[in-house]
């Protein structure tokens, strides 16, 4: 098959107006994290029955088209030993893999972060094909502050994740690229908007220089929200920054954009969803791309405990569920208690 046909079936088979992907890709230092609240120890082990336990939910497929697998889940089996890129499938989920190996600062930025992992990345990818995974992703990270992003920060972010890009297209896996503004700090809503705005104008330009196929790609940007140490802005709010900045730096070719959760609460990052799926009828599919958003109520209600895992994969299907309803603009807070 040809690359840019194995492209494009890998979209169609992920954007379909009504599905998600679940961020299960955690990486060690972080998925211990999430462990941790939970008074579990996180081991290659535990690791692999709560990530099968995720993948394994029955129906799972009717709301989530993708999932992105951390490299060491892409080689786990489930208790039936059947590998988990495959347990994915099975569900008519397509499995994809995080592909960076983490982030640093950037010298001669003073706060500025930058991405790793482009150094053999074409080899990688292709020993990822042969475990089932047909995505990627990579994410580069910004912090806010009065200086930064630099203008430096905002070329070099945004030159990186075109080269992952075009490498993932030119062996056929479709790259999402996610340019994460952080949320830590106290600035306002309007800053927020102004430094996404800068952030996708500088990846959308690198794309373009590199030969990014737009319609062969995924974005997974933040919503424009105010800072975690400011007050909460209302959906319908957030729903009108994004929509308005995203309108004026992404281009219509890219088929969806695939919000990351961010450290909003499960509600809220469904209910920002909804709004913007109500306010406008936009270009683009906009969809989900939740790590924590999905996944909080399933690790409370799992709590380590085997005889607690269908509690866990109810919780993790509800907020699968109420997201695929806030893609149609039909979600209410009422659907929570039901
Ligand atoms: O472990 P890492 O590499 O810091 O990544 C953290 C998470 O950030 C994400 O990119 C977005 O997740 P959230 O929705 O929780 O913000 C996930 O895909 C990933 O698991």
């Amino acid at each position: 098959m040809s690359v840019n046909r194995e492209l494009q079936d890998t979209i169609a088979d992920m954007v379909d107006g009504r599905r998600g992907i679940l961020a299960a890709d955690e990486s060690s230092g972080t998925i211990a994290k999430r462990f941790d609240s939970i008074g579990v120890e996180s081991t290659e082990e535990s690791r692999r029955f709560y990530r099968s336990l995720l993948l394994s939910t029955e129906a799972l497929g009717d709301y989530v088209s993708g999932v992105i697998l951390f490299e060491e889940t892409l080689g786990q089996p489930d208790d039936r030993s059947t590998p988990l890129p495959q347990v994915a499938a099975a569900q008519k989920i397509v499995p994809g893999i995080k592909v960076d190996k983490g982030k640093g600062p950037l010298p001669g930025t003073a706060g500025d972060m930058i991405t790793y992992g482009l150094d053999g990345l074409a080899e990688r990818l292709a020993g990822y094909k042969e475990q089932g995974a047909r995505f990627a992703k990579w994410r580069e990270v910004y912090p806010v502050s009065p200086h930064n992003p630099t203008r430096l920060g905002l070329t070099a972010n945004a030159e990186m994740l075109a080269r992952y890009a075009a490498v993932c297209q030119s062996v056929g896996i479709v790259p999402i690229v996610e340019p994460e503004v952080l949320m830590d700090g106290d600035h306002s809503i309007e800053r927020d908007a102004e430094v996404n705005e800068q952030v996708w104008h500088q990846v959308f330009h690198a794309l373009h220089r590199y030969g990014v196929a737009l319609e062969l790609m995924i974005l997974k940007p933040s919503m424009v929200t105010p800072g975690k140490d400011c007050a909460k802005a209302s959906p319908e709010q957030v729903a009108e920054y994004t929509l308005r900045s995203l309108r004026r730096a992404v281009p219509a070719a890219v088929p969806s954009i695939n919000f990351l959760s961010g450290g909003q609460g499960p509600e809220e990052a469904t209910a920002n969803l909804n709004a913007l799926n109500q306010l406008w009828q936009s270009p683009w599919q906009l969809s989900f791309s939740y790590g924590r958003a999905l996944q909080e109520p399933a690790l409370k209600a799992w709590q380590g405990r085997a005889e607690q895992g269908p509690a866990a994969q109810q919780a993790l299907l509800k907020r699968a569920r109420l997201n695929h309803l806030a893609m149609l603009g039909e979600y209410r807070e009422s659907l929570e208690k039901e």
